[in-house]
């Protein structure tokens, strides 16, 4: 597809290509699949996961501030509704089957990469800025939705442990392809309507999100 007819989605996507698909063909998703991720790797993984979903719904929050109108507020308080629901007992089922303490739960020691990820959650949501909120929740949900609804994996059988079933189903069914496919919309509805300078501060937000996408998987083998 061409980056200049195609909308601003997917020029933002296009602009982040090659660490694009380093994390949908990353190692960490091919072992999820096959329900050979070691323990350990799942395990920090998880538990720094769950210091990013922290923020994460905080920056959701900041999306439904900041949105132009009434709309987009119903589609993301939707979404919220999910991951502090269906999202948080993973985690805390997941916690339980690994023997992860409640300190760890809570309040682990923070790893680099994640508090790099915090740190621009926090910034987009501090901007009270649409567009930059939604570019770094493009990404975040954007890149797991295609790592999980990988066409070749789907027809693989699930694996057979609830934390790898689990963790790809949450990322591929038809209420994430529905929101994933409205978040890339809103990109290309309020794209256009920016200034030079805006759609150039939402993109810089879309290209760090993409590379700590990375790094976050990188990081939990290290
Ligand atoms: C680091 C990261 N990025 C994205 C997601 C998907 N919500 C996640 N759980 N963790």
């Amino acid at each position: 597809m061409s980056t200049i007819s195609s909308g601003f989605a997917e020029q933002l996507r296009q602009s982040s290509i090659s660490d694009w698909n380093a994390c949908v063909q990353h190692r960490f998703v091919d072992e999820i699949f096959a329900g050979t991720l070691d323990d350990a790797v799942l395990r920090r993984y998880l538990v720094q996961d769950y210091q990013f979903i922290n923020r994460f719904v905080a920056l959701l929050g900041a999306a439904i501030a900041s949105a132009d109108r009434f709309a987009p507020r119903v589609t993301l308080s939707q979404f919220a509704a999910m991951i502090t629901s269906d999202e948080n007992t993973y985690f805390l089922r997941s916690f339980d089957a690994l023997g992860v303490p409640e300190p760890e739960r809570l309040a682990p020691s923070l790893t680099p990469q994640t508090q790099a990820f915090q740190q621009l959650m926090h910034e987009a949501a501090q901007s009270l800025n649409y567009a930059n909120c939604i570019a770094v929740l493009a990404v975040a949900e954007g890149l797991y939705l295609d790592w999980a609804d990988q066409p070749a994996k789907q027809q693989l059988p699930l694996p057979v442990r609830f934390e790898h079933a689990e963790w790809i189903t949450l990322h591929a069914n038809d209420f994430f392809r529905g929101f994933v496919a409205w978040l890339r919309s809103e990109l290309d509805r309020v794209g256009p309507a920016l200034s030079d300078a805006a759609r150039a501060e939402a993109a810089g937000y879309f290209q760090r999100a993409v590379q700590l996408e990375r790094q976050f998987f990188d990081h939990v083998y290290a």
